[in-house]
């Protein structure tokens, strides 16, 4: 999703030419204004390495219809390592799939490092392939070729992509520059091995590796082009915890050491507690993101502090959580009310709906909302109206609703 260039707008072409609705002239101020705040909206993601905007993948056979991705919006900057979690069937392999160029979404956009994945033609999506994104999958067998040692593994796909990788040295890697290929690959795979704890085994065969040194191999495989992205779809779901952990860790070597950016589904919450930043998916969109900090604790060391956000997607939806929506019968139409630092949720029906046409809480904003499903709400409805209308009317009454995710988006 590379910003297109705009042509620049110059002051005498604007003049005052129309009105606005109170009568007023609109100034060159007002369309500049405009301008800016379209080409905010355009530049949605122009700053991540991977971006995602209304995404959506429908599979369709035997008369039946599955949307596997519902409009996912998603942002990951360059450096982060991100866990993507979520119930079965939620779409976190399928938005994988897309994002390692191996599917194409049925509608919205996917960047990734400046490439439209939907854009690309056969070519281009080979090149991606081999050189931008390195993949790992969650059976062992399927990232090694049994009959070449580690170190022949990892050399492969450099050799493959006639060695290199996106740091512009003329296809080798820094590192291993001055060398004749086939040493500069070698030199380059036994770096990685020796990285990732695996020097010592580099000369053997995956049948000789444990399950753990299987996946430690293939993420040396999968760093070997210097990707500006690697994807892992649960790399330590065929693992015991110990296991899983010393795989894990290695993953995350990969991202402080190299910098590379990593995205890993995972269903392991001791692997999802580790990253800093944990997006959850839900019915084929995000709904929320865990981010964790660390802070000084009383004993002068650091402590991890995580707090989850609810998702706000570009469409202004979010979801509420069942163990929200559940215990006040939360349904089919819900209010809304903007408090000058919070938005409140309340049942639509029944007593609470009598309560909540008290003077002050029957207008203004929120009031007439009607999210179909009864877990996302479209504020758009009252998203015109002047922040804090309507919101401070006598008898508006707090909820009982936990103080969480809705109320307090990131
Ligand atoms: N090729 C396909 N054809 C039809 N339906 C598919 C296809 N691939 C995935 N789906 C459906 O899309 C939905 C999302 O599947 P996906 O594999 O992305 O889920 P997931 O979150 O990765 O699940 P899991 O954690 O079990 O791997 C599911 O309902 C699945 O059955």
């Amino acid at each position: 999703m590379t910003p297109r260039p705009r042509p620049r707008q110059s002051a005498s072409a604007s003049p005052p030419a129309s009105t606005g609705g109170e009568g007023r002239a609109t100034t060159l101020g007002d369309l500049e204004r405009r301008a800016a705040a379209g080409r905010r909206e355009r530049a949605y993601g122009a700053d991540a390495l991977i971006a995602c905007d209304r995404l959506v993948r429908i599979f369709s056979g035997d008369g039946v219809e599955v949307q596997a991705l519902q409009g996912l919006d998603l942002l990951v900057h360059e450096g982060e390592l991100t866990a993507l979690v979520g119930a079965s069937g939620s779409g976190k392999s399928t938005l994988l799939n897309i994002l390692a160029g191996l599917d194409t979404p049925s509608a919205g956009s996917a960047s990734v490092a400046g490439h439209d994945l939907p854009a690309m033609d056969a070519r281009t999506r080979l090149h991606y392939r081999r050189r931008v994104v390195g993949f790992i999958w969650q059976r062992t067998a399927r990232n090694l070729l049994p009959y070449l040692t580690a170190a022949q593994n990892v050399a492969l796909p450099m050799k493959l992509s006639a060695g290199g990788g996106r740091t512009g040295t003329g296809g080798a890697h820094p590192v291993a520059a001055g060398l004749g290929r086939g040493r500069r690959r070698r030199r380059r795979a036994l770096e990685l091995l020796d990285l990732l704890g695996m020097a010592d085994h580099a000369g053997r065969r995956p049948a000789q590796l444990s399950g753990g040194q299987q996946q430690r191999v293939a993420i040396a495989v999968a760093l070997a082009n210097d990707p500006s992205v690697i994807l892992a779809d649960e790399p330590t779901g065929e693992l015991d915890t110990a296991t899983a952990a010393e795989v894990f860790t290695a993953l995350r070597r990969a991202n402080t050491e190299l910098g590379t950016t990593i995205l890993v589904v995972t269903h392991d919450a001791a692997v999802s507690a580790q990253v800093n930043r944990t997006v959850s998916i839900r019915d084929g969109r995000t709904s929320t993101e865990t981010l964790r900090t660390a802070t000084p604790d009383a004993e002068g060391g650091a402590a991890t502090v995580g707090r989850e956000y609810t998702t706000i997607d570009r469409s202004g939806r979010l979801q509420l959580p069942p163990e929200f929506t559940t215990p006040l019968a939360l349904r089919d139409r819900v209010l809304l009310e903007l408090r000058p630092d919070h938005i409140q949720v309340r049942p639509g029906d029944g007593t609470r709906a009598q309560e909540s046409e008290e003077p002050g809480t029957g207008t203004g904003p929120g009031t007439g909302t009607g999210p179909e499903s009864g877990t996302a709400t479209e504020p758009g409805a009252w998203a015109a109206s002047e922040p804090g209308a309507g919101t401070e009317g006598a008898g508006a009454r707090e909820t009982d609703a936990p103080d969480r995710g809705e109320e307090e988006p990131g």
